[in-house]
Protein backbone atom coordinates (compact mmCIF):
# COMPACT_ATOMS: atom_id res chain seq x y z
CA UNK A 1 0.00 0.00 0.00
CA UNK A 2 3.03 2.27 0.39
CA UNK A 3 6.12 1.83 -1.78
CA UNK A 4 9.63 3.49 -0.59
CA UNK A 5 10.98 4.95 -3.52
CA UNK A 6 15.16 4.98 -4.00
CA UNK A 7 14.89 7.31 -0.71
CA UNK A 8 18.08 9.26 -0.19
CA UNK A 9 18.81 11.92 2.49
CA UNK A 10 21.72 13.98 2.96
CA UNK A 11 22.04 16.22 5.68
CA UNK A 12 24.43 19.32 4.40
CA UNK A 13 27.22 16.36 3.21
CA UNK A 14 26.18 13.63 5.76
CA UNK A 15 24.71 11.13 3.80
CA UNK A 16 22.04 9.42 5.75
CA UNK A 17 19.84 7.60 4.02
CA UNK A 18 21.37 6.14 0.39
CA UNK A 19 18.90 4.66 -2.07
CA UNK A 20 16.02 3.15 0.78
CA UNK A 21 13.89 0.80 -1.07
CA UNK A 22 11.24 -1.41 0.33
CA UNK A 23 7.06 -1.61 0.62
CA UNK A 24 4.65 -1.97 2.93
CA UNK A 25 1.67 -4.10 2.64
CA UNK A 26 -1.53 -4.07 3.61
CA UNK A 27 -2.44 -5.39 7.13
CA UNK A 28 1.37 -5.26 8.02
CA UNK A 29 3.18 -4.56 10.53
CA UNK A 30 6.78 -3.43 10.36
CA UNK A 31 9.93 -2.32 12.26
CA UNK A 32 13.08 -0.87 11.17
CA UNK A 33 15.68 -1.25 13.38
CA UNK A 34 19.14 0.27 13.62
CA UNK A 35 22.05 2.63 15.25
CA UNK A 36 21.38 5.70 17.20
CA UNK A 37 22.02 8.05 14.60
CA UNK A 38 21.30 6.05 11.65
CA UNK A 39 18.49 7.78 10.28
CA UNK A 40 15.46 5.55 11.07
CA UNK A 41 13.19 8.88 12.48
CA UNK A 42 14.47 10.51 9.36
CA UNK A 43 13.28 7.53 6.98
CA UNK A 44 10.04 7.79 9.37
CA UNK A 45 9.21 11.46 9.02
CA UNK A 46 10.03 10.93 4.94
CA UNK A 47 7.13 8.11 4.44
CA UNK A 48 4.80 10.52 7.09
CA UNK A 49 5.20 13.71 4.53
CA UNK A 50 7.23 15.77 7.35
CA UNK A 51 10.68 15.66 5.70
CA UNK A 52 11.45 16.24 1.93
CA UNK A 53 14.10 13.54 0.34
CA UNK A 54 16.94 14.53 -1.39
CA UNK A 55 15.89 11.85 -4.06
CA UNK A 56 13.38 9.00 -4.56
CA UNK A 57 9.62 9.19 -4.09
CA UNK A 58 6.89 7.95 -1.49
CA UNK A 59 4.40 5.91 -3.64
CA UNK A 60 0.89 5.74 -1.74
CA UNK A 61 -1.56 3.13 -3.29
CA UNK A 62 -4.31 6.15 -2.71
CA UNK A 63 -3.19 9.63 -2.88
CA UNK A 64 -5.80 10.62 -0.06
CA UNK A 65 -4.40 7.75 2.02
CA UNK A 66 -3.98 9.36 5.41
CA UNK A 67 -0.99 8.86 7.51
CA UNK A 68 -1.14 8.89 11.23
CA UNK A 69 2.58 9.76 12.63
CA UNK A 70 3.06 9.56 16.23
CA UNK A 71 6.60 11.49 17.03
CA UNK A 72 9.18 9.83 19.99
CA UNK A 73 8.25 12.10 22.33
CA UNK A 74 4.81 13.62 23.63
CA UNK A 75 4.70 17.68 24.52
CA UNK A 76 5.05 17.95 28.03
CA UNK A 77 3.21 20.88 28.69
CA UNK A 78 -0.50 19.73 27.67
CA UNK A 79 -2.78 21.56 30.40
CA UNK A 80 -5.87 19.99 29.28
CA UNK A 81 -7.31 16.76 29.74
CA UNK A 82 -7.71 14.10 27.32
CA UNK A 83 -11.36 15.01 26.74
CA UNK A 84 -10.64 18.96 26.07
CA UNK A 85 -7.68 17.84 24.03
CA UNK A 86 -8.76 15.04 21.77
CA UNK A 87 -12.04 17.53 21.37
CA UNK A 88 -10.28 20.45 20.37
CA UNK A 89 -8.16 17.92 17.89
CA UNK A 90 -11.51 16.45 16.04
CA UNK A 91 -12.86 19.93 15.81
CA UNK A 92 -10.35 21.37 14.50
CA UNK A 93 -10.41 18.81 12.02
CA UNK A 94 -14.28 19.19 11.46
CA UNK A 95 -15.20 16.32 13.04
CA UNK A 96 -19.00 16.42 14.00
CA UNK A 97 -19.24 16.48 17.70
CA UNK A 98 -21.69 13.64 18.59
CA UNK A 99 -19.60 11.14 16.70
CA UNK A 100 -16.49 13.07 18.04
CA UNK A 101 -17.45 11.80 21.35
CA UNK A 102 -18.37 8.41 21.33
CA UNK A 103 -14.71 8.27 19.20
CA UNK A 104 -13.00 9.46 22.40
CA UNK A 105 -14.89 7.30 24.41
CA UNK A 106 -13.82 4.36 22.60
CA UNK A 107 -10.61 5.34 22.51
CA UNK A 108 -10.19 5.93 26.52
CA UNK A 109 -11.26 2.56 26.58
CA UNK A 110 -9.10 0.55 24.59
CA UNK A 111 -6.25 2.48 25.62
CA UNK A 112 -7.69 2.19 29.65
CA UNK A 113 -7.68 5.80 30.01
CA UNK A 114 -11.38 6.46 31.01
CA UNK A 115 -11.10 6.97 35.17
CA UNK A 116 -7.79 9.67 33.68
CA UNK A 117 -10.51 11.55 30.62
CA UNK A 118 -10.89 15.05 32.75
CA UNK A 119 -6.95 14.82 34.45
CA UNK A 120 -4.92 17.52 32.50
CA UNK A 121 -2.65 14.94 30.43
CA UNK A 122 0.83 17.33 31.72
CA UNK A 123 -0.26 15.43 35.42
CA UNK A 124 0.03 11.97 33.59
CA UNK A 125 3.28 9.72 33.08
CA UNK A 126 5.26 8.81 29.86
CA UNK A 127 3.56 6.14 29.31
CA UNK A 128 0.00 7.51 29.56
CA UNK A 129 1.32 10.63 27.47
CA UNK A 130 2.16 7.81 24.47
CA UNK A 131 -0.71 6.32 24.75
CA UNK A 132 -2.67 10.24 24.60
CA UNK A 133 -0.10 10.80 21.57
CA UNK A 134 -1.55 7.30 19.41
CA UNK A 135 -4.94 8.21 20.72
CA UNK A 136 -4.37 11.59 18.84
CA UNK A 137 -3.12 9.90 15.50
CA UNK A 138 -6.43 7.35 15.40
CA UNK A 139 -8.37 10.36 16.02
CA UNK A 140 -8.66 11.04 12.26
CA UNK A 141 -8.75 7.61 11.59
CA UNK A 142 -5.50 6.88 9.97
CA UNK A 143 -5.33 4.33 6.95
CA UNK A 144 -1.40 3.55 8.31
CA UNK A 145 -0.11 4.60 11.58
CA UNK A 146 3.56 5.46 11.95
CA UNK A 147 5.28 5.25 15.72
CA UNK A 148 9.02 6.67 16.51
CA UNK A 149 10.21 4.33 19.50
CA UNK A 150 6.71 3.95 20.88
CA UNK A 151 7.93 1.85 23.83
CA UNK A 152 11.29 3.96 24.55
CA UNK A 153 11.63 4.95 28.39
CA UNK A 154 8.66 2.90 29.35
CA UNK A 155 8.70 0.23 32.36
CA UNK A 156 8.21 -3.62 31.30
CA UNK A 157 4.23 -3.60 32.54
CA UNK A 158 3.66 -0.50 29.87
CA UNK A 159 5.75 -1.48 27.13
CA UNK A 160 3.72 -5.23 27.70
CA UNK A 161 0.51 -3.02 27.46
CA UNK A 162 1.20 -0.54 24.79
CA UNK A 163 2.30 -3.67 22.64
CA UNK A 164 -0.92 -5.35 23.64
CA UNK A 165 -2.77 -2.28 22.71
CA UNK A 166 -0.36 -2.50 18.97
CA UNK A 167 -1.79 -6.06 18.60
CA UNK A 168 -5.55 -5.01 18.63
CA UNK A 169 -4.91 -2.43 16.57
CA UNK A 170 -2.88 -5.00 14.04
CA UNK A 171 -5.94 -7.58 14.26
CA UNK A 172 -8.52 -4.88 13.44
CA UNK A 173 -6.39 -4.43 10.08
CA UNK A 174 -4.61 -1.73 10.49
CA UNK A 175 -0.69 -1.37 8.91
CA UNK A 176 1.69 0.01 11.50
CA UNK A 177 5.41 0.93 11.10
CA UNK A 178 7.71 1.33 14.04
CA UNK A 179 10.92 1.59 15.14
CA UNK A 180 11.46 0.24 18.22
CA UNK A 181 15.04 -1.81 20.02
CA UNK A 182 13.44 -3.72 22.30
CA UNK A 183 14.05 -7.40 20.86
CA UNK A 184 11.23 -9.21 22.73
CA UNK A 185 8.71 -6.72 21.71
CA UNK A 186 10.04 -6.77 18.41
CA UNK A 187 9.02 -10.26 17.87
CA UNK A 188 5.37 -9.90 19.47
CA UNK A 189 4.39 -7.31 17.52
CA UNK A 190 6.64 -6.75 14.24
CA UNK A 191 5.67 -8.86 11.27
CA UNK A 192 8.90 -8.03 9.09
CA UNK A 193 11.76 -6.01 10.79
CA UNK A 194 14.43 -4.17 8.56
CA UNK A 195 17.52 -3.06 9.61
CA UNK A 196 19.45 0.73 8.63
CA UNK A 197 23.12 0.04 8.41
CA UNK A 198 25.24 2.68 6.93
CA UNK A 199 22.58 4.78 4.62
CA UNK A 200 21.13 1.12 3.30
CA UNK A 201 18.17 -0.95 4.82
CA UNK A 202 18.33 -4.61 4.47
CA UNK A 203 15.28 -6.90 5.38
CA UNK A 204 16.11 -8.64 9.04
CA UNK A 205 13.71 -10.79 10.26
CA UNK A 206 10.60 -12.26 9.33
CA UNK A 207 8.16 -13.20 12.18
CA UNK A 208 5.19 -15.59 11.31
CA UNK A 209 2.12 -14.38 12.77
CA UNK A 210 0.81 -17.17 14.86
CA UNK A 211 -2.54 -15.93 16.67
CA UNK A 212 -3.42 -17.00 19.71
CA UNK A 213 -7.59 -17.45 20.14
CA UNK A 214 -9.84 -17.81 23.74
CA UNK A 215 -12.92 -19.57 23.52
CA UNK A 216 -15.27 -20.15 26.14
CA UNK A 217 -17.63 -22.70 26.19
CA UNK A 218 -20.24 -23.84 28.71
CA UNK A 219 -21.00 -27.25 29.38
CA UNK A 220 -24.93 -27.70 28.23
CA UNK A 221 -25.78 -31.12 30.26
CA UNK A 222 -25.34 -31.77 34.35
CA UNK A 223 -22.61 -34.10 33.98
CA UNK A 224 -19.28 -34.09 34.34
CA UNK A 225 -16.78 -32.21 32.07
CA UNK A 226 -15.89 -35.16 29.35
CA UNK A 227 -12.36 -36.31 28.99
CA UNK A 228 -11.24 -34.16 25.70
CA UNK A 229 -7.64 -34.49 25.59
CA UNK A 230 -7.30 -31.06 24.60
CA UNK A 231 -3.14 -31.06 25.38
CA UNK A 232 -2.32 -31.82 21.99
CA UNK A 233 -4.77 -28.97 20.61
CA UNK A 234 -4.80 -26.47 23.14
CA UNK A 235 -1.97 -24.10 24.28
CA UNK A 236 -3.96 -23.88 27.71
CA UNK A 237 -7.11 -24.38 29.16
CA UNK A 238 -8.91 -23.80 32.31
CA UNK A 239 -12.42 -25.88 33.70
CA UNK A 240 -14.15 -24.00 36.47
CA UNK A 241 -17.70 -24.94 36.76
CA UNK A 242 -20.17 -25.74 33.51
CA UNK A 243 -17.26 -23.00 32.31
CA UNK A 244 -14.12 -23.93 29.89
CA UNK A 245 -11.20 -21.57 28.89
CA UNK A 246 -9.22 -23.00 26.10
CA UNK A 247 -6.81 -21.49 24.13
CA UNK A 248 -5.32 -22.38 20.92
CA UNK A 249 -3.57 -21.08 17.31
CA UNK A 250 -6.06 -19.56 15.11
CA UNK A 251 -5.42 -22.39 13.21
CA UNK A 252 -6.18 -24.84 15.40
CA UNK A 253 -9.31 -22.61 16.80
CA UNK A 254 -12.68 -24.49 14.55
CA UNK A 255 -11.14 -28.20 15.38
CA UNK A 256 -11.71 -27.38 19.11
CA UNK A 257 -14.41 -25.74 18.06
CA UNK A 258 -15.76 -28.78 16.61
CA UNK A 259 -14.77 -30.83 19.58
CA UNK A 260 -16.48 -29.29 21.70
CA UNK A 261 -19.96 -28.78 20.36
CA UNK A 262 -20.16 -32.63 19.38
CA UNK A 263 -19.34 -32.35 23.17
CA UNK A 264 -22.04 -30.75 24.89
CA UNK A 265 -20.72 -27.40 25.13
CA UNK A 266 -21.91 -24.45 23.68
CA UNK A 267 -19.58 -21.87 22.79
CA UNK A 268 -20.19 -18.37 24.29
CA UNK A 269 -17.18 -16.28 22.78
CA UNK A 270 -14.16 -16.54 20.69
CA UNK A 271 -11.73 -14.16 20.75
CA UNK A 272 -7.96 -13.16 19.75
CA UNK A 273 -5.63 -13.29 23.13
CA UNK A 274 -2.88 -11.08 23.13
CA UNK A 275 -1.46 -12.80 26.31
N1 LIG B 1 17.34 18.47 10.81
C1 LIG B 1 18.56 17.91 10.81
N2 LIG B 1 19.64 18.62 10.41
C2 LIG B 1 20.87 18.07 10.36
N3 LIG B 1 21.12 16.78 10.73
C3 LIG B 1 20.08 16.03 11.14
C4 LIG B 1 18.75 16.56 11.20
N4 LIG B 1 17.92 15.58 11.64
C5 LIG B 1 18.70 14.48 11.86
N5 LIG B 1 19.99 14.77 11.57
C6 LIG B 1 21.12 13.83 11.64
O1 LIG B 1 20.79 12.69 10.88
C7 LIG B 1 21.27 11.50 11.51
C8 LIG B 1 20.10 10.54 11.68
O2 LIG B 1 19.20 11.04 12.66
P1 LIG B 1 17.89 10.27 13.07
O3 LIG B 1 17.22 11.04 14.15
O4 LIG B 1 17.09 9.96 11.85
O5 LIG B 1 18.49 8.90 13.64
P2 LIG B 1 17.79 7.73 14.49
O6 LIG B 1 18.25 6.45 13.89
O7 LIG B 1 16.32 7.97 14.57
O8 LIG B 1 18.46 7.91 15.91
P3 LIG B 1 17.91 7.52 17.39
O9 LIG B 1 17.91 6.00 17.48
O10 LIG B 1 18.93 8.14 18.29
O11 LIG B 1 16.53 8.12 17.54
C9 LIG B 1 21.91 11.94 12.81
O12 LIG B 1 23.29 12.03 12.60
C10 LIG B 1 21.33 13.34 13.05
O13 LIG B 1 22.23 14.13 13.75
Amino acid sequence: MIHIDHISKHYDHQKILDHVCFSINREETLAIVGHNGSGKSTLLKIIAGLEKPTAGRIVKKHAEMKIGYVPEQFPNNIRFSPNEYLTLLGEMEGQPLPSLKKKITDLLHTFQLSDYADIRIQHFSKGMKQKIGIMQALLSKPDFLILDEPLSGLDPQSQEELADILNKLKYEGLPILFTCHERKLLERVADRVYRINQGKIIAESVFPRVLTMEIKAVLSTDLPHPELHLETISKSFRIRDRELVIKTTEEQSNQVIVKLITNSYKIRSVNPSYS
